[in-house]
Parts: structure tokens; C-alpha cells; sequence
């Protein structure tokens, strides 16, 4: 019986993973679930799961849950950072599913990976900010991370066997590898006129094509700033140069992302946009278990089509690929000014094209430090919020 952690478990990925977790009961436990605030689901999950551990890194939200909880149910409710960092390193854990959204999940992420553990990466976030430390802390705690982003699930899955073992380390070339794809659907305004986009409300930029997510996720593919924080995450992964990784625009979401080796083959993943599938992979490989997803009927699917990426109407991947060129610096300051201007388009603060110009300002505007350790890196994620913070209050 595996023991798992699930960080961010009253989210999108962690629906999916106790989902994958119910489709195969004798094999795996929910052991710990971890949430922010929200108690309500927590509760429910609680009630559900019956974990042995419910955390809420909010110390209120704990207090109240553990005040709601049923007195039968012998679940240990704690709260805070370092509480998690414990939990997570726990002899007892066997894998923990990394999946708090945004820059809040690297210090639990980060635990896990100093301990050593499984873990499941969703938290792209954490990568893109810590990049090298995070890298470093793998190889030298043997902690065995999987990526469960379906576009890095894909390319791990057409890898051959000794690239999957060397995930940080791979010697691409070595492999035969020429170049990775990395697909993006191009999210909900791929088509629609560009003049319409500065007008787009947090509803319509939530409303993915083919993926039920997050709302913060759910803006960035709109934005296709998530491709961007993605090809900072396959470089890091895979150990990737700009030479090597492309954007490829695949708006039905069908192939998750390709591998194109230099005899002319291409390896493809394909299935229904299901975050299950990519999750149960991560759970079992090398074995392989059922995620309780529908077979892909390519009768049903019919057209594949295939885009170049455009800048003018996706500025955010253009700012990311740039950053990823520069160097960490860049990239930590660009997913800290970007989480600040997404939460603030969320709260109908700015506009959709205002997402592009508060991450600009920030890279330019930024003094951008050299980053030693987690604590210069937390630094400057604060000081690049801050700059973001500024620029959106002048909007
Ligand atoms: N959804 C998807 O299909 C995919 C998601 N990912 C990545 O996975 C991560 C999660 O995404 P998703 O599930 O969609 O996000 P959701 O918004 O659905 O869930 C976010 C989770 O993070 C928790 N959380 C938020 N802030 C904190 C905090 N400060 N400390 C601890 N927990 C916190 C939330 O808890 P609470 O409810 O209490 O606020 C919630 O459980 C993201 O990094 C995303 O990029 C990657 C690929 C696909
Ligand atoms: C499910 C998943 O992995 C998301 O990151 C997804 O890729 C978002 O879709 P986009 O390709 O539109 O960014
Ligand atoms: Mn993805």
C-alpha cells in the first residue's frame, strides 16, 4: 500500500488524484491531504478519504476544521509551513502529488524532494522559480520526481528508458533526440479577433477549450503563458536547449506533446484531455493502472491540426522563451510578476492584455540578483511582487 501526501488536495489535480486513488483502493491511501483555506471541501474530502492527516497551512482554517470534523474520525488536523515540511518527509510517506498552485507550493515541494520521496510533479511553478537548486536537491537526495503536467508526462512517456532515469541529467543528442514538441491548444482565444482581447472577462478566459483546471492555470493557457512556464519546466526536465524544444499549436489537446528523433521517427502521446491519465502514470511507473478514463475514439476525434505559435497575440510565450534564455533570474521574476497580474485580472482589476504588460515592466524594471539559495530566490519572487503590485495600482 503506497501512502501518499497530496498537496493541494482540495483542487483540480487533487480531484484527479483521489479520483485515480478510489480507482485502485488496495494499492494506494490517501495518507495526508493538504489545503490553504478551504474548509468546506476539506471537510468533505476528510469525511470521504479519511486521511490519517488533514492540513490547512492557514492556522484558522485548521481550527475550524478540526472543529467541524465528526469526534468519531481519528484524523490529526495541524497547520503551517514547517508542520508541512514535516509531513511530507515522514518515513512513512512513500510519494507526495505536488500540486498547491503557484509559487506558494516550492517550500513543501522542495521538502519532499530534500527527503527523497516520490514525488508527482503538477506545481510547474516551483520548477520554473528554483530551476538549478531544484535540480540539485534531486540528484542529491535520489528523490524520484515524475512529471504529471501532461505535456511533460507525454514527452517522459517517449523517452527512451535511460532518458527517463537521467529526468534533469538527460543526454538528449545522446538518445538519438533531435527535438521535443511541446503542444498547446492555444486556449479559449486562439481564434477570436484581436482587438476583441483587452475586453475578454475572467469567465470567458477560464473557459478552456478541452481542459477543466484552476482559475489561475485556466488564465495562463489563455495567455499561453502557460506554454511559456512549460518550456521553462521541459528545460529544466530534460535538460533542453532553445535548439532543442518547439511550440507546436495543437488546439484539440489530443497528442500531449511529441518527441522527434533524428532518424526522421516521431513519438507522440495521445489520450482525452484527463488529467487522470498523466496522474496515474506518474503513480505506478513503470507499472501501469487503470485511471478510470474514457479510451480516445479517433472516429470521434477526426482532424488533428497543427499551428506555428503567434507572439502578437500570445506575448506572454514570447516573454517566457526570452527569460528562459536569460537565465533563472528572468524566469523567477517573470512567474512572481505573473502571478500577481493574473490574480489581479481575476479580481477584475486590470485587463486580459494588461496580464502581458505588468509581466513586461516587471522583467525590465526588476533588478535581477544571482540566485544561491532558496532564500535569494524567495527574495526576489517578494521584490518582483512588489513591482507588479506597483505597476497594477498605476493601471
Ligand atoms: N489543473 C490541471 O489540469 C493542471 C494543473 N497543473 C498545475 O498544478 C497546480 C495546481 O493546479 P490546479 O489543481 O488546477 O489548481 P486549483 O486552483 O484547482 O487548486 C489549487 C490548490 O492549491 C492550494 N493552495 C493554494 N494556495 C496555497 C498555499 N499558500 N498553501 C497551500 N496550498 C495552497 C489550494 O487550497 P485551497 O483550496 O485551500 O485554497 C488548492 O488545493 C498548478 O501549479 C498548475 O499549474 C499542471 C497541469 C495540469
Ligand atoms: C492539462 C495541462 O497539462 C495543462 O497545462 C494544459 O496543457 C493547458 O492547456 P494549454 O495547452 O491550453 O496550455
Ligand atoms: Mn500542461
Amino acid at each position: 500500500m503506497q501512502k501518499m501526501v497530496i498537496l493541494g488536495a482540495t483542487g483540480s489535480i487533487g480531484a484527479s488524484t483521489l479520483s485515480v486513488i478510489e480507482q485502485n483502493p488496495e494499492a494506494y491511501k490517501a495518507f495526508a491531504l493538504v489545503a490553504h483555506k478551504s474548509v468546506d471541501k476539506m471537510l468533505d474530502l476528510c469525511i470521504k478519504h479519511n486521511p490519517s492527516i488533514a492540513h490547512m497551512v492557514d492556522p484558522q482554517a485548521a481550527a475550524e476544521l478540526q472543529r467541524r470534523l465528526p469526534p468519531h474520525m481519528a484524523i490529526a488536523v495541524s497547520s503551517g509551513e514547517d508542520e508541512l515540511a514535516a509531513i511530507v518527509a515522514l518515513p512513512e510517506v512513500d510519494c507526495v502529488m505536488a500540486a498547491v498552485v503557484g509559487a506558494a507550493g516550492l517550500p513543501a515541494t522542495l521538502a519532499a524532494v530534500k527527503a527523497g520521496k516520490r514525488v508527482l510533479l503538477a506545481n510547474k511553478e516551483s520548477l520554473v522559480m528554483s530551476g538549478r537548486l531544484f535540480i540539485d536537491a534531486m540528484q542529491g537526495s535520489n528523490a524520484k520526481v515524475l512529471p504529471v503536467d501532461s505535456e511533460h508526462n507525454a514527452i517522459f512517456q517517449c523517452l527512451p528508458e535511460p532518458a527517463q532515469q537521467a529526468i534533469g541529467a538527460c543526454d538528449l543528442p545522446g538518445a538519438g533526440i533531435s527535438h521535443i514538441l511541446l503542444t498547446g491548444s492555444g486556449g479559449p482565444f486562439l481564434s477570436s479577433d484581436l482587438d476583441s482581447l483587452s475586453q475578454m472577462t475572467p469567465d470567458q478566459a477560464c473557459k478552456h477549450p478541452n481542459w477543466s483546471m484552476g482559475r489561475k492555470i485556466s488564465v495562463d493557457s489563455a495567455s499561453m503563458m502557460n506554454k511559456g512556464l512549460e518550456y521553462i519546466e521541459a528545460r529544466w526536465l530534460f535538460n533542453a536547449t532553445k535548439d532543442q524544444l518547439k511550440v507546436v499549436v495543437h488546439p484539440q489537446s489530443v497528442i500531449h506533446s511529441m518527441v522527434q528523433y533524428k532518424d526522421g521517427s516521431v513519438l507522440a502521446q495521445m489520450g482525452n484531455p484527463d488529467m487522470r491519465t498523466p496522474i496515474a502514470h506518474c503513480m505506478a511507473y513503470p507499472q501501469r493502472i487503470s485511471a478510470g478514463v474514457e479510451p480516445l475514439d479517433f472516429f470521434k476525434v477526426g482532424q488533428l491540426s497543427f499551428l506555428k505559435p503567434d507572439f502578437n497575440r500570445f506575448p506572454c510565450l514570447k516573454l517566457a522563451i526570452d527569460a528562459c534564455e536569460q537565465g533563472q533570474e528572468a524566469t523567477t521574476v517573470l512567474n512572481a510578476a505573473n502571478e500577481v497580474s493574473v490574480e489581479a485580472f481575476l479580481a477584475g482589476k486590470i485587463r486580459f492584455t494588461d496580464i502581458a504588460r505588468v509581466n513586461e515592466y516587471c522583467l525590465s524594471h526588476v533588478e535581477q540578483r544571482s540566485l544561491d539559495t532558496i532564500e535569494d530566490i524567495l527574495a526576489l519572487d517578494s521584490l518582483a511582487r512588489r513591482a507588479a503590485q506597483e505597476r497594477v495600482a498605476k493601471l
